[in-house]
This record gives C-alpha cells, structure tokens and sequence, in this order.
C-alpha cells in the first residue's frame, strides 16, 4: 500500500520502497548517547521571534495533529544556535506512543519520552518548502520532549482543548493568537545534528536543535492526545497512537551538544 503510515504493512521498514533515502546516511530519528556527544563552546544560544498572529489552524492529517502557520514572510522566525540567518516557522506537530514509557523519536542515553512535539522551520534563502527540501540546510526542527508528570504545564492546554475539533482525519479548525514560544522549556541546551525528515519523504534537508529539558504533561493531556484518530469521520475508529519512526543508523555523525 503505497500511503506510508505506522501499521505493520505499511511502516517505518516499507517506506524505503517508495522513499529510498529512508536508508540513506543521514536518516531521522537517532539515539543520543551523551559519551559520544561533543560540547562545542562555540555554539550560540538559538533565539525566536515568533508572532502569535502567524497561528493559522489545527489539522488532523491521519498521522499527527498539526498546528500551521503564516509562513509568506519572515513572521515568526528561528535564529541562531547552529544556524545562518532566520528560519521561517510552518508547523508544529507531536509524535506519541500507546503508553507513557514510549513515543519519543530521538532516544536519549536509552530514555524514551512519552512524545516529542517538532516546531518545523525552513530556510527563506530557498524560496519555498517545497526547494527547502532538496539543501542540507533547508530546514530545522526544534525538537522538544514531553514526559508524564503531574505538574503539567498550562500551556499544553490550549492545543489539546482545540483537539476535540480535530478528532478526525482531515479534520481542521482555525487555531489563532498563539505563541509557540510558551511551549519551551526553561533551559536552551540543546544537542544539534544533521539528519532528516523522520516521516516520508524522509529527505535529509534537517539541522536538528533537540532541547535537553523536557516539558511536562499530565497523564490526561498524554490520553486526550491519543483520543485522536487516524481514520476519517466515516470510517471505523482506529486510534492515532505510535506514530513514531524508531532511531536510524549514526553512520559516523556527530552529536554537538551547547552544553557541558
Ligand atoms: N517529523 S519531522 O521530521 O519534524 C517532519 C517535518 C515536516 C514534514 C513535512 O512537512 N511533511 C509534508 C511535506 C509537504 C511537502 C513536501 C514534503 C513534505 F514532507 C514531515 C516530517
Ligand atoms: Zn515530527
């Protein structure tokens, strides 16, 4: 079945036949192993600039629950950290497991997450996306993990209460004035790598920036996410859950990290 996805017959280990840089060198997600990490004291701290009024709408895609944004215009923008000049903000998503001990992508010294949200940016020096796709600085993701505490942080609560509208595949509601920002954590270390899109069309156009701290969300929050389906409105529920791509080969990268 060509629609990649995360079930057995069409998951991570299928969608090389129709992706084939999905094996390629340079591949999404990866364990982080902090023996192997290097601290590089030249690194800069990374910054945003984000405007609430870029917020478009929340979609559910019958893969992830996606918030999109205004990006015709350096509106709200990523800078700094490893990378030349501003970013553009897109979207951001959220990849999540069955149960609380797993549902991270990037793995760090064997920890799983329950989920890992990515605020997606693209380089304006490429006009769109879409040639974005093709630089091996095209694109950066700031990745941020969530785990399960009971202190959750409030401003989760915005994106899940906007996931009743959006239960369905295909599904989407506007979803204006909001900051992304407020979802950050306190600390700005970060480890940052070159790897790819950990989704088909797994192109390897991806400057990662992983935040070290990650953010908390209650045992509610982590449940209404996996009250999301992947089927649409007509069809029989399927819940969207594990909708993870597991570690990829290092293949000789390395891991720099802002922090001692
Ligand atoms: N999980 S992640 O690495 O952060 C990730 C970020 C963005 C995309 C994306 O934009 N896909 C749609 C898409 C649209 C147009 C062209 C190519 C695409 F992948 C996929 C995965
Ligand atoms: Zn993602």
């Amino acid at each position: 079945s060509s629609q990649w996805g995360y079930d057995t017959d069409n998951g991570p280990d299928h969608w090389h036949k129709y992706y084939p840089i999905a094996k390629g060198d340079n591949q999404s997600p990866i364990e982080i192993n902090s023996k192997d990490v290097q601290h590089d004291p030249t690194l800069p701290p990374w910054s945003v600039a984000y405007d609430p009024g870029a917020a478009k709408t929340i979609l559910n895609n019958g893969r992830t629950c996606r918030v999109v944004f205004d990006d015709t215009f350096d509106r709200s923008v990523l800078r700094g950290g490893p990378l030349q000049g501003n970013y553009r903000l897109r979207q951001f998503h959220i990849h999540w497991g069955s149960s609380d001990d797993h549902g991270s992508e990037h793995v760090i010294d064997g920890v799983k997450y329950a989920a890992e949200l990515h605020m997606v940016h693209w380089n304006p020096k490429y006009s769109n996306f879409a040639g974005a796709l093709k630089q091996p600085d095209g694109v950066a993701v700031v990745g941020i993990f969530l785990q399960v505490g009971n202190t959750p942080k409030p401003e989760m609560k915005r994106i899940l209460e906007e996931i009743d509208n959006v239960k369905t595949k295909g599904k989407e509601a506007p979803f204006t004035n909001f900051d992304p920002s407020i979802l950050f954590p306190k600390s700005r270390d970060y480890w940052t790598y070159h790897g790819s899109f950990t989704t088909p069309p797994c192109e390897e156009c991806i400057i990662w920036i992983l935040l070290r701290e990650p953010i908390v969300v209650s045992p509610d929050q982590m449940a209404k996410l996996r009250s999301l389906s992947i089927n649409a409105e007509t069809e029989p529920v399927r819940p969207m859950v594990d909708n993870w791509r597991p570690p990829q080969p290092v293949k000789g990268r390395v891991v720099k990290a802002s922090f001692q």
